[in-house]
């Protein structure tokens, strides 16, 4: 992040961003830990206060002009939305409530004899700005693992896709389905009051993410044939849960993998597709299972989520063209012949970063340690060298260097969860703790509904018509 964002979170008068820098809360009574909704609903008077005060203080000011191109140029730099879980600097990468992910590898709980952070302790701080404590962590794993179970008819509906349906259209209408028993929509059926919208919205985001391994579980088994669905463990973590589910359960370093994953993926500020989707159908109050199915219905584009699937797609074809060991000037005319064919080359270039993710850096950090001599492993630091170069020279792309999805395929495939169209389904595992966080932030604060204004072309001609 750019030093004046830094020390402008570090200056802020909120209580919860301020709460990222300073020294955690524990429960006063040493028996029970203070639950996740206990804390929220002390955080939540003073942050309404902070956002009027903020408004009454700033509510006039601009960020500055908005230009044409940026109507005509997807919105690019387009100050136009509140995202308090974390928030991009295009040269550092993300930061979740201020921390980068180094220091969340550092300072979130592990699991027992594990070294990767629990996203049960990612979500909590994605709702808080709090580090939690180790039993804080624990407690959130129990209530999901009691949460899991998905409804027999949802079940149904995935018994009854045809393995054809992408996993990703399949784990749509699931989400979707679970609006059926959403807390939120009977709420405000029954006349609940706009001051207790938080409630039962983070009522449905516990429920939504507790169930999402279930729902992944099923998906992949019924999908790739991989037989029956084990019990959740209520006495192990979510993403050794979600392991167990997929058939990987036994396999350790599988397990760390995903706690990796699932916390890495799960929030890049507010405006990515997915994320400002979820919120964009949160804001007519959709409850947060419809609002989530719109954000995996954008997650599952080629540009956004699906890439990561894109990216082994490339690399299998790659390689059987050119062969396992193929030499840098091979993989150059590959890449080239990606681009004269008028394709992207996925896992490369952003929207907002222009340096290398830090989230490639963190997978990659991951398998330098767990697998080193992975091939596929190889052939992905092999790209590194060759691939931002050629980018450059072909002059387009305003970023040449590397996101999240380069690199993430090569671990899972690595231990053998090798059908890369099931992958985006667990980035959507893992996105929807940032956008249930902010979706509970959005009832809590009276977030409006979304509206902005467009334009034709015509209108823009005749607006500017004859101005210099
Ligand atoms: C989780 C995530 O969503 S991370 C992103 C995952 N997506 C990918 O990896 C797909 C490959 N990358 C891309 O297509 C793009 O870089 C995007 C969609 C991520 C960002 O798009 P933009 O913000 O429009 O990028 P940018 O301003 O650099 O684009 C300028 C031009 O460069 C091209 N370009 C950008 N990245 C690439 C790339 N990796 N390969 C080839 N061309 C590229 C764009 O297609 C565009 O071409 P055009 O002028 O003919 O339309
Ligand atoms: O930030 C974006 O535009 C894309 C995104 O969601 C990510 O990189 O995780």
């Amino acid at each position: 992040m750019a030093a004046p964002a830094r020390s402008i979170l570090k200056a802020s008068r909120s209580p919860v961003l301020r709460s990222a820098f300073s020294s955690v809360r524990y429960s006063s009574t040493a028996s029970k830990p203070v639950t996740l909704k206990e804390r929220l609903a002390e955080l939540i008077p003073a942050e309404i206060e902070n956002v009027k005060k903020i408004r009454a203080e700033h509510g006039k000011k601009s960020f500055g002009p908005v230009i044409v191109d940026q109507l005509y140029g997807g919105m690019r730099g387009l100050p136009a939305l509140i995202w308090d879980g974390s928030v991009l600097d295009a040269d550092e990468g993300i930061r979740f409530r201020g921390k980068t992910i180094p220091e969340i590898q550092d300072l979130l709980p592990k699991a027992p004899g594990g070294s990767e952070p629990l996203p049960e302790g990612l979500f909590w701080l994605l709702v808080t700005g709090e580090i939690p404590t180790q039993e804080q962590v624990a407690e959130l794993s129990k209530d999901w693992a009691a949460r899991s179970a998905i409804p027999e008819f949802v079940e149904e509906i995935l018994d009854r896709c045809p393995p054809t349906l992408h996993p990703m259209s399949q784990f749509s209408l699931a989400v979707t389905a679970l609006n059926h028993n959403s807390a939120f929509a009977k709420a405000y059926q029954d006349g609940v009051s706009k001051k207790e919208y938080w409630g039962p919205t983070f009522e449905d985001s516990m429920d939504l993410i507790a169930k999402l391994p279930n729902i992944a579980g099923r998906i992949y088994r019924n999908v790739f044939g991989q037989g029956k669905l084990p019990a959740i463990d209520a006495s192990k973590d979510y993403s050794y849960n979600l392991a167990s589910l997929l058939g990987f359960g036994d396999n350790a370093a599988f397990v760390e993998l995903l706690r990796l994953y699932i916390t890495i993926h799960s929030d890049h500020e507010g405006g990515n597709v997915s994320a400002h989707a979820g919120k964009l159908v949160g804001s007519a109050l959709s409850d947060p299972f419809l609002s989530y199915a719109a954000a995996l219905n954008g997650l599952a584009g080629p540009l956004h989520g699906l890439a990561n699937q894109e990216v082994l797609i490339w690399l299998r074809k790659m390689q059987s063209k050119i062969g396992e060991d193929a030499t840098d000037e091979a993989v150059k005319e590959y890449v080239w012949s990606t681009l004269k064919n008028g394709q992207v080359v996925p896992g490369y270039g952003h929207a907002v970063l222009r340096k290398t993710d830090p989230r490639y850096t963190a997978q990659r950090e991951f398998a330098l340690k767990h697998l080193p001599d992975d091939k596929l492993f190889k052939l992905v630091g092999q790209i590194y060298t060759i691939v931002p170069d050629i980018l450059l020279e072909a002059g387009k792309a305003k970023n040449p260097w590397p996101n999240v999805d380069a690199h993430s395929g090569v671990l899972l495939a690595h231990y053998g969860l090798t059908q890369m169209q099931f992958y985006t389904v667990l980035f959507g595992v893992s996105r929807a703790f940032g956008v249930a966080a902010q979706l509970i932030w959005d009832r809590a604060l009276g977030a409006p509904l979304e509206r902005p204004k467009s334009y034709s072309s015509a209108l823009i001609e005749k607006m500017f018509h004859g101005k210099p």
